[in-house]
């Protein structure tokens, strides 16, 4: 394990933000921290850094306890979503920071730093200041700096956070291919349940300060272990009593075992799938279907149709929830 996080809990003044959180993260693995504005995310990311110290419990990092230890030498590289870079240095002397304070020798740090721009894409702006980068461009940077001294884990409380919607979209994929060139263990918060599954192989989601599932995002998002996660992870609705994921809800015009009745109040046409609002019991409810099997089941407003959960999708009781 890279990281073990054990039993740590934190609270500011009488507040806890952090509850009994225990998390193992891989050697090489690319893990999001999940969950709502205020779940705890960035507070476990500065335990972890040493940043912030935990009131109880411990964090290890590659083995050695690192409770006690200086953010300094936990051998961690930190990227924040607003990230401070030198504004009068260079791109090339910011990336390059790191390595002339552990005092390298010049031809070392210049053939590491170009490797590194290259890495993030950056090769030709070396020259450039850092208000002449995109935004994009700068959090590249950041990331580059970041890895220029070789950290044990990297660290990054929403990167990407605040950039456009299309310069995240770019940047998520770029972080994924990058991990699988340099499969240094990443552990990076994010409250995008999209950009979570897309990017980690690994998702830990956290809400209100404790730790509500770890997993792969197909996991999480397949078997989550309780209606918090499952609504977070994607879209749910309810028929029968349960929690059930509208792309699961199998619609028919004759009766089928298990179904109820419903009618179907509106239909929605958004490309390729159909959104077919209904009402179960009184209750409102949706499914997405394929174009297909909308046209084939000809559903219209006022048709009445029996629906169900798939046989073998995930369904979550709400008893009590
Ligand atoms: N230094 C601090 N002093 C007091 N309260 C704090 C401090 N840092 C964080 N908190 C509180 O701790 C809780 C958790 O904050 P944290 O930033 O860890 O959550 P988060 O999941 O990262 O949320 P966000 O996505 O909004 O950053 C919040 O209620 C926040 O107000």
């Amino acid at each position: 394990m890279a990281i073990e996080v054990r039993d740590v809990n934190k609270s500011f003044g009488t507040t806890p933000v952090l509850r009994d959180v225990s998390v193992d993260v891989a050697s090489g693995s690319l893990t999001a921290l999940l969950g709502p504005s205020g779940g705890g995310k960035s507070t476990l990311l500065r335990v972890i850094a040493g940043l912030e110290h935990p009131d109880t419990g411990t964090v290890r990092i590659s083995g050695v306890d690192a409770t006690r230890l200086s953010p300094q030498r936990r051998n961690v590289g930190f990227v924040f979503q607003h990230y401070a870079a030198f504004k009068h240095m260079t791109v090339f002397r910011n990336v390059a920071f790191g390595l002339e304070i552990r005092k390298r020798p010049k031809d070392e740090i210049r053939r590491r730093v170009m490797e590194l721009l290259e890495l993030v894409h950056l090769e030709r702006m070396a020259d450039r200041y850092p208000s002449q980068l995109s935004g994009g461009q700068r959090q590249r940077m950041a990331l580059a700096r970041a890895l220029a001294v070789e950290p044990e884990v990297l660290l990054l409380d929403e990167p990407f956070g605040a950039l456009d919607a299309q310069v995240r979209k770019e940047l998520r994929t770029w972080l994924r291919r990058l991990h699988d060139e340099v499969h240094v263990t990443t552990v990076f918060v994010t409250h995008d349940q999209e950009e979570a599954i897309e990017v980690a192989d690994t998702v830990a989601v956290l809400a209100d300060g404790a730790v509500e599932q770890v997993g792969s995002p197909s996991d999480v998002y397949d078997n989550p272990a309780n209606p918090f996660v499952m609504r977070f992870l994607g879209p749910v609705t309810e028929i029968g009593g349960s929690l059930v994921r509208p792309h699961d809800i199998e619609i028919s015009t004759e009766p089928r075992p298990g179904g109820d009745e419903a009618s179907v109040t509106r239909v929605v046409r958004l490309g390729f799938e159909v959104r077919v609002e209904l009402l179960v019991d009184g209750r409102e409810a949706w499914a997405q279907v394929t174009r297909g099997t909308a046209e084939q089941l000809a559903l219209a407003p006022g048709a009445t149709v029996h629906v169900r959960p798939t046989p073998g999708a995930r369904s979550l009781a709400l008893t009590g929830a």
